[in-house]
């Protein structure tokens, strides 16, 4: 009992500490003209209850400020802290375009995904795999087609096990998990490996961990981080675990370097393979092995949210199909299954475009903090102060009429059309693409931060999606076609509906 009163008493005393400091702290800073969305502006610190508010209706209270001004800049209420929204175009692309001593993307994510305590401040400090995605990763994908294309096929096999002709029920979530974590391990740390259940599930719960606990730690104030962080943290045991999968493949790898040099024959072309040539002084197998991990972090549920959309849309829409497997059907007469075959499916390409616009899986997007000791100057003289997160306001742009025709409907073929109609210049084509981004497209965010790995992305949902329509028939499960419905969210993040289902047989 004792115990328990002392736990309270230091908790109160460390919070009426932070107090102190953030207001003194604010006491000596300019007054703030950026107006709040909600809660006072009169308040150094936003009020528990605004806080409260704005965890459980984000989405709602920055689609609100959009309405307000779509070219203005509002402050959010954050326990401890407010934080920044900017909206329209123009701000956009300053802010993609800031250098990182002004507006660190590093730091941006450090905040928002906890990244010294999730993954460690390794991956903080030094993320070479970044530009192993952006670089080795991305050129190769042409060359490794052939086995992520072997990957997809016997994945999708494996997880419906359509004996018969009938239809069979699928949740969708779980199912695009699997065929998602084994295709990208296929070409992370190639067979057998990336067939093991273990392995891929050590990918899986430390990637949902991160997602999870990433948004509690930051209720917390920044102080108490450093004691609470470590006892919340998934990465020491996700760390122990990485090693004892990828341990021996990697050393065994290290060592041929060591006797043969760095081209020695038969060397696997993957994911492992290229973090050794890149990991600099960093070359062991503990920390290569971790950098795998951390990479399926980043590319698993990013693209299971993905193609989760994409299956529900298919099945809501199902009047897309017949066209997409015409021009699947023709591209593959024509040029097999490639890479490049992939380049000239336009409506599979649009259809993914198309859902990723509809369906965010967060409601701010391009997460920067301030480094300036100034502040952050959009070009109209609006200031962010030193210290700030700053964030822009994803969703909206692309809810927009103004950016987009009847930009509510679901028209999967929307994309295609404009390539269509633009055909021969050049510039407007590829501004339609799937992997390219926009300030009125930011599912992979915007400028030279933009997703690295949604060349990859972009490669491995259109194979799934092209394989899907040739194989099988898909339908709606009647009661998830309003599958929209049950979104929720938890501060900026939207959740989707885990359990909605698709039906699923040999196409007929
Ligand atoms: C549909 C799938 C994906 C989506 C929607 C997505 C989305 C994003 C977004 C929004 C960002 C932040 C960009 C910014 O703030 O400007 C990002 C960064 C990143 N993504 Fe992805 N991603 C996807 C797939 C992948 C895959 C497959 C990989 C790895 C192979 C990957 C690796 C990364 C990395 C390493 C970063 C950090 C970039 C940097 O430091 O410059 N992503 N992604």
């Amino acid at each position: 009992m004792s115990s328990v009163v002392t736990t309270d008493v230091i908790i109160v005393l460390l919070y009426a500490l932070a107090a102190v400091t953030t207001i003194s702290w604010l006491w000596g800073r300019q007054k703030d003209t950026v107006p709040a969305l909600i809660g006072s502006n009169g308040f150094f610190l936003p009020s528990y209850k605004a806080s409260y508010e704005f965890l459980h209706h984000a989405a709602d209270i920055i689609l609100e400020g959009y309405i307000k001004d779509r070219e203005g800049v509002f402050r959010i209420p954050r326990f401890f802290q407010w934080d920044y929204v900017a909206n329209g175009a123009r701000r956009i692309s300053e802010l993609a375009a800031a250098p990182e001593d002004v507006l660190s993307f590093k730091e941006g994510v450090g905040e928002t995904l906890q990244v010294p305590y999730m993954m460690g401040p390794e991956i903080e400090d030094d993320p070479y795999h970044h530009h192993t995605i952006r670089t080795t990763l991305t050129r190769n994908l042409g060359r490794c087609f052939p086995e992520v294309r072997d990957e997809i096929v016997c994945a999708f096999d494996d997880v419906f096990r359509l004996e018969t002709e009938d239809w069979k029920i699928f949740t969708v979530f779980p199912a695009v998990m699997h065929v998602v974590a084994r295709t990208s391990n296929r070409l992370f740390v190639g067979l057998p490996l990336c067939r093991n259940k273990e392995y891929l599930s050590l990918g899986i719960t430390y990637t949902v961990a991160v997602f999870k606990r990433c948004h509690i730690l930051r209720l917390f104030p920044k102080f108490l981080r450093p004691v609470v962080g470590p006892l919340m943290s998934p990465k020491e045991k996700a760390r122990r675990e990485a090693l004892r999968f990828l341990g021996p493949l990697i050393s065994e790898r290290l060592a041929k370097q060591d006797e043969l040099g760095p081209d020695w024959p038969d060397k696997p072309n993957d994911l492992v393979s290229w973090l050794i040539q890149d990991a600099g002084p960093d070359r062991t197998a503990s920390s290569i092995a971790w950098r795998v991990v951390v990479t399926n972090m980043a590319a698993i549920h990013t693209s299971t949210i993905a193609f989760h959309h994409t299956l529900l849309d298919l099945a809501a829409h199902p009047s897309h199909i017949q066209p997409m497997r015409e021009e699947v059907e023709r591209v593959i007469r024509q040029d097999g299954w490639t890479k490049a075959a992939l380049n000239n499916m336009h409506q599979v390409d649009s259809f993914i475009r198309e859902s990723q616009r509809l369906n965010g899986s967060s409601a701010l997007a391009l997460n920067r903090k301030v480094l300036a000791k100034e502040g952050f100057r959009f070009s109209d003289g609006t200031v962010i102060p030193y210290g700030s997160m700053l964030s822009v306001s994803g969703q909206t742009v692309s809810h927009d009429p103004a950016n987009f025709d009847h930009p509510e409907v679901f028209d999967g073929f929307r994309f295609s059309r404009m390539r269509g109609e633009q055909q021969g210049q050049e510039e407007s084509i590829f501004k339609r693409h799937m992997i390219t981004t926009a300030p009125e497209h930011l599912p992979f965010g915007h400028g030279k931060h933009a997703c690295p790995g949604r060349f990859f992305a972009a490669t491995e949902l259109k194979a799934m999606l092209a394989h899907m329509l040739v194989t099988y028939d898909i339908k709606s499960d009647k009661d998830s076609d309003l599958k929209q419905a049950p979104q929720y969210s938890f501060g900026q993040a939207r959740k989707l509906d885990p359990t909605a289902k698709i039906w699923v047989r040999k196409r007929q």
